[in-house]
């Protein structure tokens, strides 16, 4: 599938390396792009990761948002979970939802989260229920560095803008039963807990990679 950015060209690994690890549809090609000898000097990563990162939090917590802003300024690959089933489904998480049901797209998701663990180091953006089932926490608890993106539910809100593009985001209440029922879960997995209420994504992504550099995650590329 091609494709393209915000100035309708098209992306290859060549000329954005970056964005089109956000598009890949097999888990392979994100490291032959990352690896690739043909990367122009001006897109070889500028850092290098010892570690998968996983980002886990509730929805509009800005995981996405987030880990993007992170790999573009460190030159990282990164992935997202969500947006890499639906481009190998060729379906969105909506018509999933709709279709097939949670527990289907529960089982993509595991999948997916598998496959990625052992193909890094890369920044992961997870899905708000990666934590749900045991079996994820145990794959991301063994297999890298975890930022917990922490929201309220007055702030989740607040972002969020469309929530027809996230079946299981309804209102304000739900919104704090369910942060309250995972909270737990979030904290099992988490290396690290990120407050992300009133800061912007740059200030967040500033944050996380000033820890990852002091925890050893993420280096200068020797080379
Ligand atoms: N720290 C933040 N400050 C303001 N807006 C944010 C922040 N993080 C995310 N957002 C906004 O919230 C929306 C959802 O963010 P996203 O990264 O998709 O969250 P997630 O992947 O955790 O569900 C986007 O419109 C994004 O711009
Ligand atoms: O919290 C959840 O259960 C979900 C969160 C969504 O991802 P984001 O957290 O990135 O919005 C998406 O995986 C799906 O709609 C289910
Ligand atoms: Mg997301």
């Amino acid at each position: 599938m091609e494709t393209k950015d915000a100035e309708n060209q098209t992306i290859t690994p060549e000329t954005n390396p970056i964005a089109y690890t956000l598009s890949v549809t097999t888990p392979d090609e994100v490291v032959s792009v990352v690896n690739s000898p043909e990367l122009k000097p001006a897109s070889r990563p500028v850092y290098e990761l010892t570690r998968n990162v996983f980002f886990v939090g509730f929805m509009v917590a800005g995981k996405t948002s987030t880990s993007r802003r992170l790999a573009r300024q460190c030159g990282l690959a990164t992935i997202d979970l969500d947006a890499y089933i639906e481009r190998r489904e060729r379906r969105s998480i909506n018509q999933i939802f709709a279709t097939e049901g949670e527990d289907a797209f529960r089982a993509m998701e595991t999948e997916a989260l598998a496959e990625f663990a052992h193909k890094g180091p890369m920044l992961v953006s997870c899905g708000g229920g990666i934590v749900l089932r045991e079996e994820n926490r145990e794959i991301l608890k063994q297999n890298g560095f975890v930022v917990y993106l922490q929201v309220t539910a007055e702030q989740a809100v607040e972002r969020v803008s469309d929530v027809s593009t996230r079946p299981l985001f309804k209102d304000l209440e739900t919104a704090r039963k369910t942060i309250a029922g995972r909270l737990p879960m979030y904290e099992d997995v988490a290396s690290v807990s990120i407050d992300t209420v009133g800061k912007s994504i740059n200030v967040v992504a500033q944050e996380i990679q000033d820890i990852l550099e002091k925890e050893g995650v993420l280096c200068l590329r020797q080379k």
